[in-house]
């Protein structure tokens, strides 16, 4: 198998080139402000499979960045499963828990509906749309919360923050599932080998870590693993007041990939301990 990879620094890509013998493209190579241009790469290459893990994750920041998140999150993907299909392989586009609208307390099913808040969760959204219009073998591979030992995410800020202040105040009304960028990374080099055999399992799934838990319960895990130990004070979203609202609910019920790809949700305090002792190896 070749498996061709967009985005080469992220979390996702990152963990990708350690579990596997992938080619990782980051901007220099293929930027998805150019949809075409990344279409056209595929085309050109040897490629058997396809992973996006590219992708304007900056949720606050996109809702001033509207044309550029689009493009990136939604045209980019889309033309990415078109050369996918005309070639005849397997795409698999990463989506998010912010294409739901954080109502009630189930866990979200694949095929629950999508209303989601700001433009982060949109352009995502706009991305699965187009993806599912190019027709081709694609999964849909929606997750939530994401960490690892490289870039930024919520398990390195509270890392800085826990050892600076001695008191935290942290949202504990949004509920959800912290997912680790490796377990991300194997789920999908998973699929992507599974659909060379079964295309039939083209759709869309939800993958993220258990149990559920609050952003403060998070942050305390992580206190607790790093052996810090600030305070963490529960606050309601409204205490906490950011440019694009979030979900108040991003459970994801995962049953679907189990039964198609026998993947279960992993426990992220294990994968949160795995983190941790990258990040002394790195420091
Ligand atoms: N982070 C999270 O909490 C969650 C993420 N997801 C989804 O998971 C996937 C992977 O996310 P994650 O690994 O966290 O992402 P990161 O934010 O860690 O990395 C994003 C990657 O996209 C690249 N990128 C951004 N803009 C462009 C561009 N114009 N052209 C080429 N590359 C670009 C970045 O490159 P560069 O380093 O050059 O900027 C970087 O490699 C995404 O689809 C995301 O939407 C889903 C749920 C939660
Ligand atoms: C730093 C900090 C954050 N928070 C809250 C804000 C927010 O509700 C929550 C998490 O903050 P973040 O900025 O990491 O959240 P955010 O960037 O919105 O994370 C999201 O990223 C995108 C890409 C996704 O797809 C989502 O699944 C999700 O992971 O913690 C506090 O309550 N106190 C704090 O001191
Ligand atoms: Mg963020």
């Amino acid at each position: 198998m070749s498996i061709l990879v967009f985005g080469k620094t992220g979390q996702v890509a990152t963990e990708l080139q350690r579990q596997a013998d992938v080619v990782a493209m980051g901007r220099d190579v293929a930027d998805l402000s150019n949809p075409k241009a990344c279409a056209d790469v595929i085309r050109a290459s040897n490629a058997t499979a396809v992973i996006n893990a590219a992708a304007y994750t900056a949720v606050d920041k996109a809702e001033d960045e509207s044309d550029l998140a689009n493009l990136i999150n939604g045209d980019a993907p889309g033309a990415m499963a078109q050369a996918c299909a005309e070639k005849g392989i397997p795409f698999v586009q990463i989506s998010t828990d912010y294409v739901f609208d954080g109502g009630g307390t189930h866990p979200w099913k694949p095929g629950d509906a999508v209303a989601p808040l700001g433009v982060y969760g949109a352009s995502k959204l706009r991305g699965e749309e187009a993806v599912r219009a190019a027709g081709g073998t694609s999964v849909i591979l929606r997750t939530s919360w994401v960490f690892s030992a490289h870039g930024a995410n919520f398990v390195k800020t509270m890392l800085r923050l826990g050892a600076e202040r001695d008191r935290l105040t942290i949202v504990a009304d949004q509920i959800g599932g912290p997912t680790a960028a490796a377990d991300i990374a194997a789920t999908c080099l998973t699929i992507a080998k599974t659909l060379q055999s079964d295309a039939g399992l083209a759709g869309t799934y939800h993958f993220s870590g258990a149990p559920d838990v609050s952003w403060a319960d998070f942050a305390r895990e992580i206190f607790r693993q790093a052996g810090l130990t600030p305070e963490v004070v529960d606050i309601p979203s409204s205490d906490f007041p950011t440019r694009a609202i979030r979900p108040a609910n991003s459970r994801l019920d995962c049953s679907g990939l189990q039964a198609a790809f026998g993947v279960r949700r992993p426990d992220w305090r294990n994968s949160l301990n795995d983190v941790l002792t990258d990040l002394k190896g790195l420091s």
